[in-house]
């Protein structure tokens, strides 16, 4: 079973990957399978540019999690979705030292579901699990995934909404 971890960059997926591979569970990075996608680099985002279409037909599935933020483009059998609420994302990305305009972009992202809605509208919304991991700590987040992984969690998608909570952020 192939299962994907994503989410706006900063919501915890890199450290809840690194959780489970302490527990034995095969990972995958995404990033580190990029590399014969990339089209060429966007300074003005400061990002590279890579074709993710394609890189998600070839992808080879695995039995385990495929971390990153294009994971949800796979034909994975379960998706995980990380969440974070905007105002602590941007806590997160600044201390990262992400540019200004990085920070922005990305919360902006965050705050307008933009993962979730592509998530939703390639797989349906039963195979989404989304986790807000804005109050729990790594471990929690981590229990939860597991039970994701498991078979014991529920699908869940649309629990959150950024917009009643920090709207005046836009
Ligand atoms: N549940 C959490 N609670 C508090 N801080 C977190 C949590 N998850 C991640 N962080 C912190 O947020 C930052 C981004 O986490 P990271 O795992 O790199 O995110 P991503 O891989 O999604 O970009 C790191 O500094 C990490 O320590």
């Amino acid at each position: 079973m192939m299962i994907a971890l994503s989410g706006t960059p900063g919501t915890g997926k890199s450290s809840v990957a690194d959780m489970l591979l302490q527990n034995g569970i095969t990972v995958i990075r995404a990033t580190e399978t990029v590399d014969p996608y990339r089209l060429g680099a966007d300074p003005d985002r400061d990002t590279d540019i890579i074709d993710d279409e394609q890189w998600a037909k070839e992808f080879r599935p695995i039995d385990g999690v495929v971390e990153g933020h294009l994971s949800h483009l796979l034909r994975a059998d379960r998706i995980i979705i990380l969440r974070c609420r905007p105002d602590i994302l941007k806590e997160r990305l600044e201390r990262r030292g992400y540019s200004e305009d990085k920070v922005r972009e990305n919360v902006e992202a965050e705050l307008l579901d933009v993962i979730l809605a592509e998530a939703v509208d390639i797989h349906g919304p039963e195979k989404i699990y989304e986790i807000d991991t804005t109050k729990d700590d790594m471990t929690s987040v981590t229990r939860k995934v597991l039970e994701v992984i498991t078979g014991t969690a529920t699908p869940a998608s649309g629990t959150v909404d950024w917009l009643i909570a920090c709207g005046d952020m836009l």
